[in-house]
């Protein structure tokens, strides 16, 4: 036997809603002050609280003898929720929002509404319209998050693409049930419209949680960089390198990495004529070159002061020369064009010394041998002369 309408009684999944919905709009508004972010946590804010906004309305003119047209405010809240969660969304990836879009799809629903509940006597046009223009947004604010999902991964992108696109179904169904043609007498009705607010009850903590997510994931990704990343080049720094080059050599793999250590030539000089800002730009035009060389499959590295390193991470199998021509390739992108600083244009030499790593696949090499290897090449580099690649034996 189907449960009675009374066991999902509407009206108190909508108070439930209401409640829901307002407690997660004061939390991310609370949060977004917390953390001084401007953007897109304040729209999401925004997102819940047009929800609770509209419910709170709806009850209030329950207790009135308003005209039953202007209940149709309580149908408009999923639909500038999820407008208001798009527009923050592409906030958040940094592109630009559709927000002209957005407040048109939202003003025209919202001025039809009320006026169709009150040409057609009732509020089922009222609450198919609302829910379709919901179900639309919802689906393409799903395909935005799947979207980064394709790119970046990660669960937090998964789960709001699976509830965005699931609230999108949830939206139709609700649509599709509102048209009297289509329902089965008015307890089926009252009883799919309550599943159908249940599920996207559950849904927004859903988008809720998600949103969390991202945006933990972010500040952790932005801590990560912060650590790993060398402020003047933009390079990777050392701790960032020790731990890719661990992770490559304990990777088991076909061909092992080539490392390549390098240091800038007489740079002291350049710092002692024209001034450390200069020698900062000529570092930072070194990282750029560098980085130009590679493939994203490479790393590239500034140890501290002006020395530099590269890890091949997919390399050819050893040939006679092979490591030195990669080496080659990096002391020619440096070397070939002077720097243009505000000092005029500067020619500035590198040496470099390579080592491809070794031991056994049982036993790989350590990233402290494999390093002093490519070190002891450069230095070796150094005393040769300088402008210069050896590769360690
Ligand atoms: N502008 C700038 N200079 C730096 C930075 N870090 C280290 N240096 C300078 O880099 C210079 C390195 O000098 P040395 O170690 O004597 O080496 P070199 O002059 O390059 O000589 P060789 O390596 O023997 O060819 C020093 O003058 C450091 O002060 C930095 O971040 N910015």
């Amino acid at each position: 036997m189907p449960p009675s309408p009374e066991a999902l009684n509407i009206d108190t999944l909508l108070r439930v809603y209401l409640v829901v919905t307002a407690v997660l709009a004061v939390t991310s508004w609370g949060g977004a002050r917390h953390l001084k972010e401007r953007g897109s946590l304040r729209l999401w804010a925004w997102a819940f609280g047009a929800s609770a906004l509209t419910q709170a309305v709806r009850q209030v003119l329950l207790l009135t003898d308003a005209s039953r047209a202007w209940l149709t405010v309580g149908h408009l809240g999923g639909l500038w929720s999820t407008a208001l969660l798009l527009w923050g969304l592409s906030l958040f990836l940094g592109q630009a929002a559709p927000w002209r879009r957005l407040l048109l799809v939202g003003g025209l629903a919202s001025v039809a509404c009320p006026l169709l509940a009150a040409s057609v006597g009732g509020l089922w046009p009222s609450l198919a319209l609302s829910t379709a223009v919901a179900a639309a947004l919802s689906f393409w604010a799903g395909l935005k998050a799947w979207g980064a999902w394709r790119q970046q991964g990660g669960f937090p992108w998964g789960l709001l693409t699976f509830s965005l696109m699931l609230a999108a179904v949830v939206y139709v169904g609700r649509s599709l049930d509102a048209w009297p043609a289509l329902a089965r007498g008015p307890d089926p009705f009252q009883h799919a419209n309550a599943i159908g607010l249940l599920a996207l009850i559950a849904l927004t903590l859903l988008q809720a949680l998600s949103l969390l997510l991202l945006l933990q994931d972010r500040a952790m990704r932005r801590i990560q960089q912060l650590i790993e990343i060398d402020v003047l080049t933009g390079l990777f720094n050392r701790r960032g390198f020790e731990d890719r080059l661990r992770r490559l050599l304990a990777r088991a793999s076909a061909q092992p990495p080539v490392l390549a250590v390098l240091d800038v030539d007489h740079f002291k000089r350049i710092n002692d004529s024209h001034g450390h800002a200069v020698g900062d730009a000529v570092l930072s035009g070194i990282g750029a070159r560098l980085r130009a060389t590679l493939r994203p499959t490479d790393v590239a590295v500034r140890l501290g002061g002006e020395e530099f390193a590269v890890i091949w991470a997919q390399v050819d199998p050893p040939d006679p020369g092979g490591d030195a021509r990669l080496g080659e390739r990096l002391r020619e992108a440096v070397a070939a064009e002077p720097f243009m600083t505000e000092a005029g244009p500067l020619h500035v030499t590198v040496s470099v010394g390579v080592a491809r790593a070794g031991g056994t696949a049982a036993s790989p090499e350590t990233p402290a041998q494999l390093f002093s290897r490519a070190d002891q090449a450069l230095y070796a580099a150094k005393a040769a002369g300088r402008d210069r690649v050896l590769t360690a034996a």
